[in-house]
């Protein structure tokens, strides 16, 4: 398909609104370097012989152009006495030695940059994926999974340049740039700061150029990364787009997206372009002053023909750091939006973190108690107005109510996924707060609505439960479960390979290997979120015999849909906007004829009929 014609209906105006993460480029920061460089200390092993390396290898190439002074003047043309083959052929060997020392030193400064590049990336990942894991449920509720994504591939990325290569370049050519300077300046001061008038002028219209280049690159990765989220939603909503057929719509607006990225492409790599004749324009001038005051010196007899050529290597050495060092600055830059960005990850501090003297919950019983809660998500917005209940250990609990009645959020902070503003959730008498999270979770289960699948075997999925369990274990589970027989149809039984989200299993066999999976953790307390799905009979069927095998002797929290739960639980709770508003056993509340039974009239007639 023409992309043009892709780009008429969406021209200036885009379908979907997508949020450019923050700017790319930001100023300076002396204390983000300082931090980004505390990344580089467990490395000094190989960072100081890379720095060795590196002046190495800078004086050698510095020493070089001297030996062509020397080669000239004193073997091919002295000024006094004949010319001197033995001498030129010293020379000559020199500069091959020189040459030799030179290559070996890159090679070892590669090699070592490389390696402290890939370990600072290395380590700053473990540590911003480490600190991701941490953060709380308040967190990811802000950001989309893809920023958050984007943070730990991209951003980190930008990084890598800078480590790998980066730092030691930068050392190199300003040793590099410094030792010219001063070669060219002590051996003719005059001819050496002739030269050198052209630098303020080369930066000016370079410091100017280069902005907009830094501008129009930005501007490159800025329509890439729209293209990319674009491309991220797309595809996770495929079978949406092709229900209700806006593929053509869709690819309408991608190709506008696509030619807009071209067009930006275009742009910068022209700006890109007239950035050389620049460098070879300045260069040409400083060669041109070398020759022209060059030429005026030898004919007064203050400089050699060996001087002059020498000054002209060195000046061919000149302009490439001064180059470099430009680029070097914009990828400063670009590195300090990417830090600051992992650094925001960084700092963020959990909202949900351990008391300093927080201790291990022991074995539980099972005793939950939510005394007087109140929570709100956002600040003002009362998700739960003081819900006060109680489970004995063993006792299973529905949870009932319209959507958005707060069934979640009660789950939410049995689970210490969020604390409440005010009151307790107390497990054994105990305050969650006071116990280690990991110690509390590790004693709650939960079976969600839209049960994880991770790519992986079967075997592998039901012992996310308990990393330990041993085969038998995980067969005995699924048996007491009734999912033995549909795995056992499976091509390859337990070890039948399941992708990303389980896509080749159904809702129903979903629902019972997340059973096994919580069985096999074995956790006091379940909370079980019940899909809504509607399943055939057989498998509804199956599924509550599993159920009963799961939640027998546990504390269970249910946010049930299914009649059937619900008339089994020991305790109906009905929640409306936030707070409880009837309380008991399924016959009591029916007989009630309250809210409870609007419900169960409204949605679960068809069910009882
Ligand atoms: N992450 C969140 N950020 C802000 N508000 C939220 C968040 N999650 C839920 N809410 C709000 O809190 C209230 C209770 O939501 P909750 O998810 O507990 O309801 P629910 O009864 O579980 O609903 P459903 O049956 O639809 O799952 C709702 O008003 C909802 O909009």
């Amino acid at each position: 398909m023409s992309s043009t014609s892709g780009t008429d209906k969406y021209d200036k105006k885009e379908r979907f609104i997508y949020k450019d993460d923050d700017a790319i480029e930001k100023p300076f920061n002396w204390a983000q370097v300082g931090r980004l460089f505390v990344y580089m200390k467990p490395y000094k092993r190989q960072l100081i012989p890379a720095i060795f390396m590196m002046i190495i290898g800078t004086l050698t190439r510095l020493a070089t152009p001297a030996l062509v002074i020397l080669a000239i003047d004193e073997a091919i043309q002295p000024a006094e006495g004949a010319a001197s083959l033995p001498k030129l052929y010293l020379y000559a060997g020199l500069m091959l030695l020189l040459y030799v020392v030179q290559w070996a030193a890159n090679s070892y400064r590669i090699k070592y940059t490389n390696i402290i590049g890939q370990k600072v990336i290395y380590d700053l990942r473990h540590d911003l994926f480490k600190h991701i894991q941490k953060l709380s449920f308040r967190f990811f509720d802000k950001r989309p999974a893809g920023s958050v994504l984007v943070r730990i591939t991209n951003d980190v990325n930008a990084l890598q340049d800078l480590f790998t290569n980066g730092v030691v370049n930068l050392l190199m050519d300003c040793v590099q740039l410094l030792g010219i300077v001063v070669i060219l300046l002590v051996w003719n001061f005059k001819l050496g700061l002739a030269i050198m008038v052209t630098v303020p002028l080369m930066f000016i219209v370079s410091t100017a150029l280069r902005k907009r280049i830094r501008f129009a690159w930005q501007d490159v990765r800025m329509k890439q990364s729209r293209i990319n989220a674009h491309l991220n939603e797309s595809i996770q909503g495929m079978k949406v787009t092709q229900a209700y057929v806006q593929e053509k719509d869709n690819m309408r607006f991608f190709d506008y997206m696509n030619t807009v990225n071209v067009k930006s492409w275009n742009k910068a790599s022209a700006l890109n372009q007239a950035f050389g004749p620049v460098i070879e324009i300045t260069s040409a001038l400083g060669t041109f002053i070398l020759f022209w005051y060059g030429a005026h010196l030898i004919q007064q007899g203050a400089i050699t023909i060996g001087l002059l050529v020498g000054f002209a290597n060195y000046i061919g050495n000149f302009w490439d750091p001064i180059n470099r060092l430009g680029q070097m600055y914009s990828q400063l830059l670009i590195a300090m939006a990417s830090s600051e960005r992992i650094f925001e990850f960084i700092d963020e501090e959990p909202t949900v973190s351990e008391k300093g003297a927080a201790k291990a919950l022991p074995n539980i019983r099972g005793d939950v108690v939510f005394d007087n809660i109140i929570f709100e998500y956002e600040k003002g917005r009362q998700a739960l107005k003081g819900i006060s209940l109680e489970a004995k250990a063993g006792q299973s609990i529905a949870l009932v109510g319209h959507t958005g009645s707060g069934k979640s959020t009660i789950i939410n902070l049995l689970c210490r996924f969020y604390d409440p503003v005010s009151g307790s959730v107390r497990i054994d008498g105990k305050d969650i707060r006071d116990v280690t999270i990991e110690s509390l979770r590790s004693q709650v289960g939960i079976v969600m609505q839209d049960t994880f699948i991770f790519s992986g075997t079967i075997r592998d999925n039901i012992r996310y439960g308990r990393l330990g369990a041993s085969d038998a274990d995980i067969v005995e589970a699924a048996k007491a479960v009734h999912a033995h027989d549909f795995i056992m149809n499976l091509p390859d039984g337990y070890d039948t390979e399941v992708e990303e989200r389980g896509n080749i299993l159904s809702m129903g066999q979903r629902q019972l290997l997340s059973f096994a999976r919580a069985l096999l953790a074995n956790p006091r307390i379940l909370i079980l979120d019940e899909a809504t799905a509607s399943i055939d009979t057989d498998t509804e069927l199956k599924i509550q015999e599993a159920l009963k095998a799961l939640l027998a002797g546990r504390t269970s929290f249910m946010i049930a849909h299914r009649l059937s739960t619900i008339r089994n639980a020991d305790e109906i709770i009905v929640l409306d906007h936030g707070r409880i508003v009837e309380q008991g056993k399924h016959e009591t509340l029916i007989a009630k004829k309250g809210i409870y039974n609007g419900l169960i009239e409204a949605q679960y007639r068809f069910l009882s009929a």
